[in-house]
């Protein structure tokens, strides 16, 4: 039996019980946007005169063949030729694996663990870095002989790390030293990935949109997306407000899956082997992309990890293993495993792990594929108002990197690394509260939840703070050894392009906006790019002040003012520092005791002991640029205020929203009232520490006028 018919048959069995559907993917299921992939595979068959193979009767490519209806045949012989067409290359030849349907049987009939593709029990906590080395990245110095680019070069599959240009968009043979440059290269490509990375996904119209007339309301350029939302006066005329955001990469809807994996999880995937956890996930309204973007993720991440393990890191005894979960309801179900029910445990230690995973050792791209493919059709999906075939749970999949402590097949391999993959339920709840439905509003309600706490870990760890709200929801507490020690993160945001979808996509936004602005890897002053700033909106503010007022913003209050409360914090020193100090008024050689000399001395500058004589054309000059200094101070004085003022504003919207998201998921059981009474401290302390930099501010102002009154009265 396919194991695509093997998936329908075991979803089938469960699907009733949940009453939701089952996705059906299309026949170009994977790397459907990949057309180098499918076009080398063309060449390739070309040259070996089997073109008739391109194609099936329903137009799929090559890759179907393993999944739908009588292709196993095809695709044992496409592997095979593969093989053959290697010349039985070591280092090129992906381990051989025994047939499909056999393999398929056994783990069926009794898990057996034998062989390459042995399920096994996840053991999340099993990440010792201790006992695990820093792997030498030179193993492929070895042997030259592993290069053997002419017999390569046609093969997308078999093309080694890193040889394709993609700049210049042609694949080319790498000379030796090449190839050992980019390995070295890997290291200090690893030590440069972000800690969080956000990237937006804008997909094209689609067909029912078009339909609707619906305009494409998005804008992309370069780093930054632009929203024209259409609004309506207060008299009913029509008028556009842009919002604009930027993000570390905007990828707009002529982007190819291929450039995404290259923009988003390449950049990561040699960073596994130096013992990191990464976890790449989409996230966005129903309907936007995720699973199209997410799907063929995973396959190119394993073919990397593969070709790493078999060159650079070859002989050293690593393994790859899969696993594939979902998250459905708060509940977990292995979707590798007949969508069995598990457990999450936690040991003495606090460490997690889901009893009953399975994981299956894997050796070569298409095993990988059919795992995920059965995975796949196992999946929970329902309709909403917004996708026909939405999915109603997170999708997990994690690819775990293991060694032994020796590089021993005989020792228990242990994680080295983990690469996993979430593929998140749509966030929108407008779409999910048109359908009464019960069940689906209670799954939105536990969607909202995961979400939300997802970002409240995300934002803690790269603010370094000391705890993390793991326990928030399911999906964080699993996710939680991939958060914590050396992590990174690709947050993959997916909007659609279409009016009807404006207020989703503006929500995605500012989910990805407070991601990314709020983490320390944002901080102007930590990396002086600007680019790398998420800012946002709007027509009414100028993008260049609101860089700088977010940014100020965002320091002031990773400082928290309410821990400031106590001090006597002086707002003069912060802010006012003159490079020429004007001569105070003195009166016979004595200062007069609470004088503007003293107060200037004590609190604003100190006296320059060069300028001895009062000199009446220089005292006038310094004068003007006195009064031009303070009209500056005043103006920056006054431009801060109105910035915090906006920024206080944003906040209580951020809050208010994240509130109404906790009401809305606040089903019996869920226990949200912590949260909800976490939040409105938030509230309640930023608008205090606004509020005491408000009256600050102004007792500066006031200081600052006498000032002026004072220099002008003076005589100078
Ligand atoms: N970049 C894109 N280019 C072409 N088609 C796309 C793109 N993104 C999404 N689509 C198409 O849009 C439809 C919805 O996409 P998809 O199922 O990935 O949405 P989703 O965000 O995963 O939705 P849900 O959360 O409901 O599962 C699919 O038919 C998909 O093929």
């Amino acid at each position: 039996m396919s194991t695509g018919a093997m998936g329908k048959r075991s979803s089938a069995a469960v699907g009733v019980q949940l009453v939701h559907h089952q996705k059906q993917y299309p026949d170009q299921f994977f790397d459907t946007n990949s057309s180098s992939s499918s076009s080398s595979n063309v060449r390739w068959l070309q040259s070996a005169g089997l073109q008739h193979l391109r194609s099936n009767g329903a137009g799929g490519t090559l890759q179907d063949f393993g999944y739908f209806g009588g292709g196993g045949q095809a695709s044992r012989m496409y592997r095979n030729l593969q093989r053959g067409f290697m010349g039985g290359n070591d280092f090129l030849n992906e381990p051989s694996t025994p047939p499909k349907d056999s393999l398929l049987s056994s783990q069926r009939k009794d898990g057996d663990e034998s062989g390459e593709y042995s399920p096994g029990l996840l053991d999340l906590h099993s990440f010792d870095t201790e006992l695990l080395p820093e792997m030498p990245s030179s193993g492929m110095n070895d042997d030259p002989s592993m290069l053997n680019p002419g017999q390569i070069r046609s093969f997308d599959d078999a093309k080694p790390y890193m040889w394709i240009n993609k700049q210049a968009g042609r694949t080319r043979a790498a000379p030796d030293n090449v190839l050992l440059k980019s390995f070295a290269a890997d290291k200090d490509k690893a030590s440069s990935v972000a800690k969080i990375k956000v990237v937006v996904r804008k997909r094209p119209l689609n067909k029912k949109e078009l339909t609707k007339n619906e305009e494409d309301i998005v804008e992309t350029i370069a780093n930054s997306v632009t929203v024209h939302e259409t609004k309506l006066k207060v008299d009913l005329t029509e008028y556009v407000e842009k919002h604009e955001f930027v993000f570390d990469a905007v990828l707009n809807e002529e982007v190819s899956n291929d450039d995404v994996y290259s923009e988003t999880v390449e950049p990561i995937v040699p960073i596994i082997f130096q013992r990191t956890k990464a976890t790449c996930f989409a996230y966005g309204q129903t309907g936007s992309g995720k699973t199209y973007t997410m799907k063929p993720l995973p396959i190119k991440a394993s073919r990397d990890i593969l070709r790493l393990m078999n060159h650079t890191y070859r002989n050293q005894g690593f393994q790859l293993f899969v696993s594939f979960f979902e998250i459905y309801g708060g509940k977990l179900f292995d979707l590798l495993c007949d969508r069995k029910k598990l457990c999450m445990r936690e040991d003495g230690k606090q460490q997690v792990c889901i009893v009953g995973l399975q994981e299956y050792r894997v050796s070569d791209v298409e095993m990988i594929k059919e795992l995920i493919e059965r995975g796949n059709a196992t999946r929970s999906t329902g309709t909403t108002g917004a996708n026909e075939e939405s999915s109603r749970s997170h999708a997990i999949l994690q690819l775990a990197l293991k060694r032994s402590v020796d590089g021993s097949e005989s020792k228990p391999a242990r994680v080295v690394g983990k690469l996993s993959f979430i593929d998140l339920a749509g966030s929108e709840r407008g779409a999910d509260t048109t359908d009464n439905d019960k069940q689906t509003r209670m799954e939105g309600a536990e969607i909202n939840k995961s979400l939300l706490a997802l970002k409240e870990c995300i934002r803690a760890l790269d603010n370094d703070q000391g705890h993390i709200p793991f326990r928030g929801s399911k999906l964080t507490e699993v996710l939680r050894d991939s958060f914590i020690g050396n992590s990174r993160t690709v947050m993959i945001s997916c909007i659609s392009p279409s009016s009807g979808s404006c207020e989703h996509t503006l929500n995605t936004l500012r989910y990805a906006d407070r991601v990314k602005s709020l983490s320390k890897g944002s901080n102007p002053k930590k990396d002086g790019v600007c680019s790398s700033l998420s800012l946002k909106e709007s027509t009414t503010v100028p993008l260049s002040s609101t860089a700088t007022s977010t940014a100020n913003f965002d320091d002031e209050m990773n400082r928290s003012w309410l821990e400031q409360n106590g001090d006597d914090y002086d707002v003069s020193e912060e802010f006012y520092e003159p490079e020429i100090a004007p001569q105070p008024k003195k009166n016979n050689g004595k200062q007069e005791p609470g004088s503007f000399a003293t107060l200037a001395e004590t609190k604003f500058q100190k006296p320059n002991p060069q300028l001895k004589r009062v000199d009446l054309q220089k005292a006038n000059l310094n004068t003007t640029h006195m009064e031009d200094h303070l009209d500056a101070l005043l103006q920056e004085e006054e431009d801060l205020v109105n910035a915090h003022r906006k920024q206080v504003e944003d906040t209580m919207n951020i809050v208010k929203e994240e509130m109404d998201l906790l009401v809305e998921a606040d089903q019996p059981g869920n226990q949200l009232d912590d949260y909800i009474a976490r939040l409105n401290n938030i509230l309640v302390q930023k608008a205090a520490g606004i509020r005491q930099l408000q009256i600050r501010l102004t007792n500066f102002q006031k200081r600052l006028k006498e000032h002026s009154v004072l220099v002008s009265s003076s005589g100078y």
